[in-house]
């Protein structure tokens, strides 16, 4: 099944430029899209509770900030860019009793969309710009005059012009530089949930923990099982970035191609795929979603308990030393060129 994408050419940055769009939230993503939006000629203002900490980085760059609901009021376009466990009251207190017809309500994110956490009147155009990369490198991308590859999608369109609104926020952003890719709201969601579970963060963090388990148990030096088992990852991985698996493969020595294929197979294994499969379905139901809320509600026991563990993994230990000796390991390479 071929996506449908667009670029610059495809979207008319005159749609947003004739809105007022209010920013809720100036975190990883909420940082990015407003001072792009403010750089593309947009009208922008920024909804954050009052003693929120992010209050001050906002106003340093010139923002104007008010509350959520204030600036909701204030907006023709709203994009919810609070963590998604914060948005379902967020929507309630501040956001549903500021809303009109013809207003706009945008997402990075289509958790509480899918979910039915929020469920927004239906004379309201709800819409998802979600950029597929952390929100630091959406801005350092904007700044570059490149852009980070957004998915875009369209759950109420009462306007007829909810998806050409949407695209017009993506080109604010630098997201059609690179490409905007036409998804749903139940694909972004479940897709994203399935990656960032599965492979990108619980199962990249679950196989190097474990790799380093079994080095270091074995009575390997844990600052030789780390260089193996996460510092060299990211060598790994930028191949895989740049070209492919088969541009690692390419890469590295026959030897390791060779265990690689004979060895990688037997650790993902069948059993790891029917575990995958499962974690879908737990997206899919709808189980994942009520057991984080749950959780969230809750006082977020296990999460505190499963990140203090992690905390204290020998692992972080090990790396801590080590990354103070590679001074260059937290900035960069870039800056030295
Ligand atoms: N992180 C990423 O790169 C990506 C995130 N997304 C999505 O973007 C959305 C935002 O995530 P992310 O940028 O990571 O969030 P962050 O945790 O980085 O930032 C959240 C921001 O929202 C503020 N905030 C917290 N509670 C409220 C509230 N009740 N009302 C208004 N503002 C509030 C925080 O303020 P304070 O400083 O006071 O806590 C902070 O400024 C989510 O839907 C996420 O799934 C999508 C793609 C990638
Ligand atoms: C991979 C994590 C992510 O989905 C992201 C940066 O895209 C997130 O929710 O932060
Ligand atoms: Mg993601
Ligand atoms: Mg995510």
């Amino acid at each position: 099944m071929s996506v449908e994408v667009f670029y610059d050419d495809d979207a008319d940055l005159g749609l947003i430029q004739a809105k007022k769009v209010a920013v809720i939230g100036y975190g990883s993503q909420g940082h990015a899209h407003a001072l792009s939006l403010r750089d593309s000629g947009v009208d922008v203002v920024i909804g954050l509770p009052a003693g929120s900490k992010s209050r001050p980085k906002a106003e340093e760059q010139g923002l104007r900030v008010l509350t959520p609901a204030e600036a909701a009021a204030e907006a023709d376009v709203i994009m919810i860019l609070a963590p998604d466990t914060a948005q379902r009251s967020l929507y309630t207190d501040a956001i549903a009793p500021n809303l009109a017809p013809g207003k706009a309500l945008f997402f990075g994110h289509g958790f509480n969309i899918r979910y039915d956490l929020i469920k927004p009147p239906a004379d309201v155009d709800v819409a998802m710009v979600a950029p597929k990369g952390p929100g630091h490198l959406v801005r350092r991308q904007y700044v570059d005059g490149k852009g980070v590859p957004c998915l875009v999608a369209v759950e109420q369109d009462p306007s007829g012009t909810a998806f050409q609104l949407a695209l017009s926020y993506a080109k604010g952003i630098g997201g059609t530089r690179a490409g905007a890719i036409k998804t749903t709201f139940t694909e972004e969601t479940e897709t994203d949930l399935f990656g960032e579970q599965a492979v990108l963060c619980g199962g990249a963090a679950a196989l190097v923990q474990t790799g380093f388990e079994v080095l270091t148990e074995a009575g390997y030096a844990p600052e030789v099982a780390y260089f193996e088992c996460l510092h060299e990852l990211k060598l790994i991985v930028d191949l895989m970035y740049e070209g492919g698996i088969a541009r690692m493969r390419y890469s590295v020595s026959d030897t390791a191609e060779y265990g690689d294929l004979s060895r990688g197979p037997r650790v993902i294994d069948g059993r790891v795929k029917e575990e995958m499969r499962k974690i879908l379905g737990e997206i899919q139901s709808g189980e994942f979603a009520r057991e984080w809320v749950a959780e969230d509600e809750a006082g977020r026991p296990n999460f505190a308990k499963w990140r203090a563990e992690g905390a204290v993994h020998p692992i972080e230990e090990t790396g801590q030393k080590l990354r103070n000796m590679m001074s260059w390991v937290d900035r960069p390479i870039t800056e030295t060129a």
